[in-house]
């Protein structure tokens, strides 16, 4: 019996098999990579001239979210970019189908490209320092996946996370009645809302207040120290990733990324010895809830410990402060979606209504345009042959916000998330891989549920008290590697007890 016929009587047959089987399902042989429409790149200039204002096929884009909607109507929904900005090959993957097979086949290894600079700083420049332990940002393959596994416990389960409730709480209420205090001057936001949330995920991964929300911070406190490498980090990481620069190792902007690397890590490790000497000083008996994430590492493995508290205080400052900021907006200018939640919060109810603002927030105000994964074996996909080794993008901001998946896609609905089956806004009749705010699978974001529980903490203490509007045009967006919003604020915050 021919190999094909057996493929089509087997119903549900053993996933291995359905790889091998998966070829022959489809009666037509993929066409090759080569074929996929797209960005050709030229000689020397790889795929530059496509992005010339006027003349280029994209022309200059100011962000990825009006990149990949030009390549989508110009292209299709698969696109293939010639070896972008020194980069390998990409292909956009615009059907949540397609990209779901691609993703859910790669879980096995999830490969996601690191940023160049840092994997050259931790694997090349500090290489004795750290000696094959790359944490989660850089690691792939058996390294990524060992340190992965020994930090899931302690980041991601639920009932751990929220016994750092109480402490985040008092945060919280510091943040606020600075932010009262500030009200009429709007410039501040930015600076206190970067500050709750460093405060914040500093309390959770080391056991220890930083002092961010002090009055009169000095200039040169550690803890703005830490503020001012995030930020010059992502602005960095953008320019050295996608504006191409032929000898990047020796420009300007690659030696201040690699001075701000060191200068997070000598901060990072200052704060985290300090917490290391007050874990020892205090003796081993002590209850989970007044254990930070480093002591409960530092119990399984010492450097993965040190690592993953150094990633929090680099990955769990701008994230936090984007999204909780996105997220004020929205009720600012949805005052009766506002309403909604105050009167959940004020009648104790369970946070639902909150939670389906978020998550509405996150659709339309993603801190990643996409994802990405690099391929570790060949695809079919849209009846392309997909090798090894490409980028595999998928444009979530793009689909998130498009009518072809979403009712009133533009429009911030929370309800959409709490919608019965009936109802047309029901999210459910959207693809489940199209909003993807925290990633996707065993390599989606690991401070998630931290995350989630400090913008749910800071919005009800906020809002239980304080009337939030917003005063100026609408807030914009803009994509680095990371979105960033355009300053400065025009939030208005009223007491209304
Ligand atoms: C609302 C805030 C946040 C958002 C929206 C966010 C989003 C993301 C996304 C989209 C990814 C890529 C996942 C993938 O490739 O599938 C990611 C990875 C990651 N995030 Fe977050 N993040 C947030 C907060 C945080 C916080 C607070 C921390 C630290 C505690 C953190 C640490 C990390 C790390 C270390 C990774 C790499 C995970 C891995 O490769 O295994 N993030 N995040």
């Amino acid at each position: 019996m021919r190999v094909d016929t057996i493929a089509r009587m087997c119903i549900r047959p053993h996933p291995k098999c359905k790889t091998v089987f998966s070829r022959y399902l489809s009666t037509e042989s993929p066409k090759p990579f080569e074929s996929v429409p797209g960005l050709k790149a030229l000689p020397i200039i790889g795929v530059l001239h496509h992005f010339i204002p006027i003349f280029g096929t994209v022309g200059f884009q100011k962000n990825f979210f009006n990149m990949f909607d030009i390549l989508n109507k110009k292209f299709g929904p698969i696109v293939k970019i010639d070896g972008i900005f020194g980069r390998g090959t990409m292909v956009v993957l615009f059907e949540p189908g397609d990209y779901e097979k691609v993703y859910r086949a790669e879980e096995t290894n999830p490969l996601r490209p690191g940023v160049q600079a840092l994997d050259y700083y931790r694997e090349v420049l500090r290489k004795e320092r750290y000696d094959g332990v790359y944490g989660l940002t850089s690691a792939q393959g058996e390294k990524w996946r060992d340190f992965r596994t020994k930090v899931n416990p302690a980041l991601l389960k639920p009932k751990l996370v929220k016994l750092y409730a109480p402490g985040l709480e008092q945060i919280a209420e510091d943040s606020i009645a600075r932010l009262l205090r500030f009200k009429d001057e709007p410039k501040e936001f930015s600076s206190e809302i970067t500050k709750w949330s460093l405060e914040s995920v500093a309390l959770v991964g080391l056991g220890n207040r930083l002092g961010c929300l002090q009055d009169n911070l000095p200039a040169d406190h550690p803890s703005q120290k830490l503020m001012y490498c995030s930020k010059t980090i992502a602005d960095l990481m953008f320019k050295l990733e996608f504006i191409p620069n032929w000898n990047k190792e020796k420009s300007a902007n690659f030696k201040k990324m690699m001075e701000m690397y060191d200068l997070q890590w000598d901060v990072s490790e200052m704060y985290i010895n300090q917490a290391k000497k007050q874990i020892r000083e205090r003796g081993h008996d002590v209850p989970d809830e007044d254990q930070s994430i480093l002591e409960k590492l530092l119990a399984i493995d010492e450097r993965v410990a040190v690592m993953m508290a150094n990633e929090m205080l680099l990955a769990g400052i701008d994230t936090v402060a984007f999204t909780v900021t996105g997220l004020l907006y929205h009720l600012a200018t949805n005052q009766e979606a506002q309403e909604k939640v105050r009167r959940e919060i004020r009648e104790q109810k369970s946070a639902r209504y909150l939670k389906a603002c978020l998550k509405e927030s996150m659709r339309l105000m993603p801190i990643l345009p996409g994802n990405l994964r690099q391929t570790s074996k060949e695809h079919v996909v849209g009846g392309y042959l997909i090798p090894k080794g490409v980028f595999a993008v998928t444009p979530n901001e793009n689909l998130s916000k498009s009518e072809k998946h979403y009712v009133q896609a533009k429009e911030f609905i929370p309800e959409r998330w709490l919608a019965e089956k009936s109802d047309p806004l029901y999210h459910g009749n959207t693809h489940p891989m199209v909003t993807l705010p925290f990633g996707f699978g065993v390599r989606s974001c690991i401070g998630r549920r931290i995350a989630e529980l400090e913008i749910e903490i800071f919005t009800k203490k906020l809002l239980n008290t304080v009337r939030v509007t917003w005063t100026g045009p609408p807030l914009q967006v803009i994509t680095k590697l990371m979105n960033e919003f355009r300053t400065p604020y025009h939030f208005k915050f009223e007491n209304i007890v």
